[in-house]
Order: structure tokens, then C-alpha cells, then sequence
């Protein structure tokens, strides 16, 4: 962890159902500045559920969640820029390229179009993409979107990134160079949360929470 270690996101009392079930059952969690914590679980333990609620794409039934302290909704439209998401589907818009795609929210956020195209081809290169810049989303492959949707994400300079298996798509090498782009965010003070099966991706971070039976609790795995 580097920065000054302040808990920049924090999750108090979160409850959800999701058909009928009640999918998280009192979640608490603190992430840190600079911190890259991993978010492990079985499939359909609620790891994508508690991702959308941390993001504020979706609300829960009880419980709130804090961005420095503010509930999220009270942050308006400069939550969006404050936040780098990496979820599944990766949301990107199919008719722009993939250069378009991770300019947009900086142009939402009013930086200036040649910056944001000079940060967008520098973030597009980060991930491997430097030669797909000007291709169409629904020219790219599952795993070239995926990492679009990565650029997009670190382009903000999130103060917090949220990812929901931000490398599942990618081979071997792609993973390890996606994953060093994804945790060298938090070398620069972002808040990194990654929900992953993955063990090496859990063994990067620098804490590990495991999500079963509705609860969250330290994990002992990891470093
Ligand atoms: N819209 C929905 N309607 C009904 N049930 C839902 C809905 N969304 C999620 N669920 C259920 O909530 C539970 C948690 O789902 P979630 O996608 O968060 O799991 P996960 O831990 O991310 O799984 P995986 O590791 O397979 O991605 C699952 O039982 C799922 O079926």
C-alpha cells in the first residue's frame, strides 16, 4: 500500500436480495488509498452484486456506502470521474472505436478533447491495444474489449477502481501485462478492489477479503 493509507470507499451494513434471497447479509468494508485488495468468493457468492452496490449502479436494501466519507449520491455527476469501472459486459459503446470509447469519460469530465485523446492512446498502449485505436468495439475481440474496457477505467486516474474479473478474458501474457496496469494504479494512490477466482491475481494484491454466505471476512490467503 503507498499514499497515506485513508479509506477512500467504505461499505457499512450492506444488505441485498437478489430473487428472493438475501445475497449479502450485513457487508462491512474499508478500502484504503493505495491499496490493492482482492475480493474472493464461489460463483454466486455476490461478489458482482457487492461490486454494483460499492459503484452505486445499484442500491441496497440496507446499509450505506461512503466515498470520503460522503454518501455516494452526494457526490452528483463528479462520481462518475472519481470512479474507473471494470465490469462484466464492460459497457463499452459497440458503434464507437475503441480510442472514442476511453476518451468519453474524460470528455464528460471536460478535459480537453486533444488531451483526452493523447491519454486515451496512451492507456490504449498500456493494455496492448495501441493497434486497435481506431477499430470499431464490435471489431475487437472478447479479451481486446475487456482490456478497452480496462483503458477506460485507468484513463480517469480513478480515485477508486472497482473490476470484476478484469482478467478473465485474457491469455497469458496479456493477463500479467492487464493485471501490472491494473495494480500499478494503486502506485499512484487509486483504491483497487478486484474480485477474482484467480489465486496469482489475489496473491498480487495486498489484502484478500472472501465473500461466502452473505458475509465478508479477512481472508487468510493472499499476501
Ligand atoms: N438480477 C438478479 N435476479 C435474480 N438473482 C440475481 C440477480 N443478480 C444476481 N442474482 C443472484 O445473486 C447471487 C450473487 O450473484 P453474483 O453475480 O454477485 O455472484 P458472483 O459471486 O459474482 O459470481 P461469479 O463468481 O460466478 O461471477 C447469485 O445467486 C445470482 O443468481
Amino acid at each position: 500500500m503507498t499514499e497515506d493509507g485513508r479509506t477512500v470507499l467504505e461499505a457499512r451494513g450492506i444488505r441485498v436480495s437478489r430473487g428472493g434471497t438475501e445475497v449479502l447479509r450485513g457487508v462491512d468494508l474499508a478500502l484504503h488509498a493505495g491499496e490493492r485488495l482482492a475480493l474472493t468468493g464461489p460463483s454466486g457468492s455476490g461478489k458482482t452484486v457487492l461490486l454494483s452496490i460499492l459503484a452505486g449502479l445499484a442500491a441496497p436494501s440496507s446499509g450505506a456506502v461512503l466515498l470520503d466519507g460522503r454518501p455516494l449520491d452526494a457526490h452528483g455527476p463528479d462520481l462518475r470521474a472519481r470512479m474507473g469501472l471494470v465490469f462484466q459486459g464492460y459497457g463499452l459503446v459497440a458503434l464507437l472505436t475503441a480510442a472514442e470509447n476511453v476518451e468519453l469519460p474524460l470528455l464528460a469530465a471536460r478535459v480537453r478533447p486533444s488531451e483526452a485523446r493523447d491519454r486515451a492512446q496512451e492507456a490504449l498502449a498500456t493494455v496492448g491495444l495501441a493497434d486497435r485505436a481506431e477499430h470499431l468495439v464490435e471489431e475487437l475481440s472478447g479479451g481486446q474489449q475487456q482490456r478497452a474496457a480496462v483503458a477506460r477505467a485507468l484513463v480517469v486516474r480513478p480515485d477508486v477502481l472497482l473490476a470484476d474479473e478484469p482478467t478473465a478474458e485474457q491469455d497469458a501474457g496479456h493477463r500479467a501485462s492487464t493485471l501490472h496496469a491494473i495494480l500499478d494504479a494503486a502506485s499512484t494512490g487509486s483504491a483497487v478492489l478486484l474480485a477474482t477466482h484467480d489465486p496469482v491475481v489475489a496473491a498480487r494484491c495486498d489484502r484478500v477479503v472472501h465473500l461466502e454466505a452473505g458475509l465478508l471476512r479477512e481472508s487468510t490467503h493472499g499476501c
